[in-house]
C-alpha cells in the first residue's frame, strides 16, 4: 500500500473516532434534554428547533459536502436523539403510570 495513503487514512481514522465521540456526547445532551422534557410534561419533538438547525448547518455549511448530504447526516441525528428521549419519555411515563 502506498504510504502517503496509509498515513492518510490513519488521520480519517483517528478523525472517524473523534466524530463518533462527540456524535455521542450530542446524544447524551439530548438525552438529558429528554429526562427534562419528561418532568415538565414536554413532548419529544420540536419541529422548529429541527428545521431551525438544518438551516443553521445549511448556512455554516462550506463544503465541499453538500447541503443535501448534511441535511440527511443531521436528519439521522436528530431522530436518534429523538429514540433516546423516548426510551426516556416512555419510561417516565411508566413509572408515573405505576405511582398513579
Ligand atoms: C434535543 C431536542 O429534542 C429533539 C431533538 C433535536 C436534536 O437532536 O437536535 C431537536 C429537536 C427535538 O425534536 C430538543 O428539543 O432540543
Amino acid at each position: 500500500m502506498n504510504e502517503e495513503i496509509k498515513a492518510l487514512r490513519q488521520v480519517v481514522d483517528i478523525m472517524d473516532h473523534a466524530l463518533l465521540d462527540l456524535i455521542n456526547r450530542r446524544i447524551r445532551l439530548t438525552g438529558q434534554i429528554g429526562e427534562m422534557k419528561a418532568s415538565a410534561g414536554l413532548p419529544c419533538r420540536d419541529r422548529q428547533r429541527e428545521e431551525n438547525l438544518y438551516l443553521r448547518i445549511s448556512l455554516a455549511n462550506d463544503g465541499p459536502m453538500s447541503d443535501e448530504a448534511a441535511r440527511h447526516l443531521f436528519e439521522i441525528l436528530t431522530a436518534e436523539s429523538r429514540r433516546i428521549q423516548n426510551q426516556i419519555l416512555n419510561k417516565s411515563w411508566d413509572r408515573k403510570g405505576a405511582t398513579g
